[in-house]
């Protein structure tokens, strides 16, 4: 029997990340090969024309599992009993611009979809928050969603973890699939904390840690971790705009991983609430490796973290810490639920 259609939003939905992220989810690359959707797209009055085209494009690419495609402006529609929501519509930072430089303009963005999300959403939608700053956003837009678990809320760290395993592929001259479990800690911002320590890679047929296949110290230490947390602003550099192919590619990794759940020993990074594990701040979004079973996923426990990694895990959680309160600041604390 075919599976019911489910409502899946993409919020941003004329914008460049979308552009690629819509037609990944349509062509059943997130939530598989069976599963009708309707796609909601939501964005902003000036940009209607555009969704319009973004809409005509949807139909001509004649997608099976594609059953209906509803644009909109009004949070209402776009968030009406949706399983699952990218809420990729924020402002992008330009050249110069660090993420948290975006904060005072998003986070009242994802105030008002919070609402939206609690008002109209399914209670078990699965959010993943793409829009920078991509943490402290989906802090703010789970606060503004008391009936919705906290669990149900995640930032995007997978595009950090993407480029990190592909850094180490290349370091060790593997195919990317040749290479797993390098974390993502902390926040997505230049602070985070690409970390190699755990990481597993198959060389000739047998499996070693990356620590052991890379042997080089200053290079796991040094440029890897700087290469990982600059790309973000590498990319603007050279394309003059954002990256997006990769960070819808990795958005769909991130829903599909969270949805169908991972492989035995496999884990992966997600922004998600913390608990305090590993001595970071407790209730901020921070990225921890976490693996997934029936849609929840668990913080990965029991890792041995060596100084330096725990000194820049204290270093990203405390810039989340800040950005929380900054954006405490923004929303006025007196309403806000943070
Ligand atoms: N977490 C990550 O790894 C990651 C990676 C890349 C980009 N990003 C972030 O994703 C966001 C989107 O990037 P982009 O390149 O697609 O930007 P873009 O400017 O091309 O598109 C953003 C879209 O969002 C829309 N929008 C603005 N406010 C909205 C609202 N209130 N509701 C609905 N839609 C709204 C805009 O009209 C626009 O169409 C940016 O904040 C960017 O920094 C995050
Ligand atoms: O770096 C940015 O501002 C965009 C995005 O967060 C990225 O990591 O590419």
């Amino acid at each position: 029997m075919k599976a019911e259609p489910i409502r899946v939003v993409v919020t941003g939905a004329a914008g460049q990340i979308a552009y690629s992220l819509l037609y990944m989810i349509a062509r059943g690359e997130v939530f598989g090969k069976d599963q009708p959707i309707v796609l909601h797209l939501l964005d902003i009055p000036p940009m209607v024309g555009v969704l319009e085209g973004v809409v005509m494009e949807l139909a001509d690419c004649a997608l099976p599992l594609l059953v209906e495609v509803v644009p909109t402006t009004d949070p209402a529609v776009g968030f009406k009993d949706v399983s699952a929501a990218f809420l990729v519509g924020a402002m992008p930072r330009k050249e110069g611009m660090e993420r948290k430089d975006l904060l005072s303009a998003n986070v009242k963005i994802f105030r008002t979809q919070g609402e939206a999300l609690d008002k109209f959403a399914k209670k078990d939608v699965k959010v993943l928050v793409v829009g920078n700053p991509a943490n402290t956003n989906a802090l703010v837009c789970s606060s503004y969603a008391p009936s919705i678990p906290r669990e149900n809320f995640s930032a995007m760290t997978r595009l950090d973890q993407n480029r990190a395993t592909s850094q180490i592929a290349a370091k060790v001259g593997v195919p990317i699939s040749a290479v797993s479990n390098i974390i993502i800690w902390g926040n997505h911002s230049s602070t985070q904390y690409p970390d190699a320590g755990q990481g597993k890679v198959t060389v000739n047929g047998a499996t070693k840690s990356v620590v052991e296949a890379v042997n080089d110290t200053a290079y796991l230490q040094g440029s890897f971790v700087e290469t990982v947390q600059k790309r973000g602003a590498a990319v603007i550099a050279a394309r003059k705009m954002s990256s997006a192919m990769s960070a819808a590619k990795a958005a769909c990794d991130h829903m599909h991983d969270w949805w169908n759940g991972t492989a035995p020993g496999q884990f992966v990074s997600m922004g998600v609430f913390s608990d305090g594990s590993y001595d970071s701040p407790k209730d901020v979004i921070f990225s921890f490796p976490v693996e997934i079973k029936n849609k929840q996923w668990k913080i990965v426990s029991g890792l041995t973290l060596s100084d330096f990694a725990k000194n820049k895990l204290s270093v990203t959680g405390k810039e989340l810490q800040e950005e929380k309160d900054e954006a405490l600041s923004v929303l006025d604390s007196s309403v806000s639920n943070l």
